[in-house]
């Protein structure tokens, strides 16, 4: 049996940036997650719970035999309480899809990640699936990273490692570089997998070009993992504040889907739609890159 039609009930009245979040996370399940989906990599952060409540909408039937991964506490939490098969990436090292949320996203699709100290998973996850998703509110869709993330690149390190690593950072660029502090608990934060995180803003000119910046850090001994995922999303998906969805595609195409397409729009509401600020296509959204992409459906396949 397929994946149950969705019904649109009216939800929960949101403050704007929460109703931007829950608009990414809907459009991007309802497109990506398909019923021959069935191992899914769940990723942490404030979005994801809308991704969460987005497949347990798709009915019992649709996730009876789906497996659901978890990139952290966060997500295992949400996994169990949305009572869906929980799995380890120990058993399923091949993921069909993983949806995850992101600190900043850049014009290519660059990501930083690891605001919530999860990203060494986070970014096995990504790793591990057939099509990496990122979904957002639109405070985190950028030109450059560090832009609006300005706390630095989170950097997992090794606790015996900790105070070299930091010596290494502020020496290669980043003099502000510091121990992320527990705000609730003496002393750092401590990740899921038993390291401390570093927090190393980096100058404009080398946030331009993350993979250089990315392998450098990765270079230094006793990093365990770094929050920059460069080249790993297939798209990302940002609620706007108008309704609309911006999805960015790692080919360089942007892709506008009007509030008129929106999951979360009830038919009656339909017609009211504000004006755009690109033109909506025959398919109900438009396409556009400099490089005259072709048009693809709703997947992201080319129609
Ligand atoms: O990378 C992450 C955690 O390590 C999160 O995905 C990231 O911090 C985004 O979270 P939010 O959706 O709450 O802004």
């Amino acid at each position: 049996m397929g994946v149950e039609a969705v019904t649109t009930d009216v939800p929960p009245k949101l403050s704007t940036i929460e109703a931007s979040k829950r608009l990414a996370a809907w459009t991007a399940v309802d497109r990506h997650v398909k019923e021959e989906h069935k191992v899914i990599g769940i990723g942490s952060g404030s979005t994801v719970p809308y991704v969460v409540e987005r497949i347990v909408a798709q009915g019992r039937e649709a996730n009876k035999d789906r497996v659901f991964i978890p990139t952290g506490f966060q997500s295992k939490e949400l996994i169990v309480k949305g009572n869906l098969l929980l799995g380890d990436v120990d058993q399923y090292p091949r993921i069909d899809v993983t949806l995850d949320g992101a600190d900043e996203v850049d014009k290519d699709l660059n990501a930083i990640k690891g605001g919530g100290a999860c990203h060494l998973r986070e970014k096995v996850l990504a790793e591990a699936a057939d099509t990496f998703i990122v979904v957002a509110d639109y405070r985190k869709n950028s030109e450059v990273l560090g832009t609006t993330y300005t706390a630095g690149i989170p950097i997992e390190v090794a606790p015996f490692a900790y105070a070299k690593v930091l010596q290494n950072l502020h020496a290669i660029g980043s003099p502000n570089a510091a121990l992320r502090m527990a705000q609730k608990k003496a002393g750092p934060v401590v990740s899921d997998n038993g390291n401390f995180i570093i927090d190393a803003p980096f100058p404009e000119e080398d946030m331009k070009d993350p993979y250089t910046l990315l392998t450098k850090l990765k270079m230094l001994t006793g990093v365990v993992e770094v929050g920059l995922f460069c080249h790993m999303a297939k798209a990302a998906y940002f609620g706007n504040q108008d309704g609309s969805v911006t999805v960015r595609w790692l080919d360089g195409r942007v892709e506008h889907v009007s509030k008129r397409a929106s999951p979360l729009v009830p038919p009656e509401d339909s017609t009211d739609d504000e004006p755009s600020p690109m033109p909506d296509g025959p398919l109900e959204h438009s396409i556009g890159n400099s490089k005259g992409a072709p048009a693809v459906n709703g997947n992201g396949d080319k129609a």
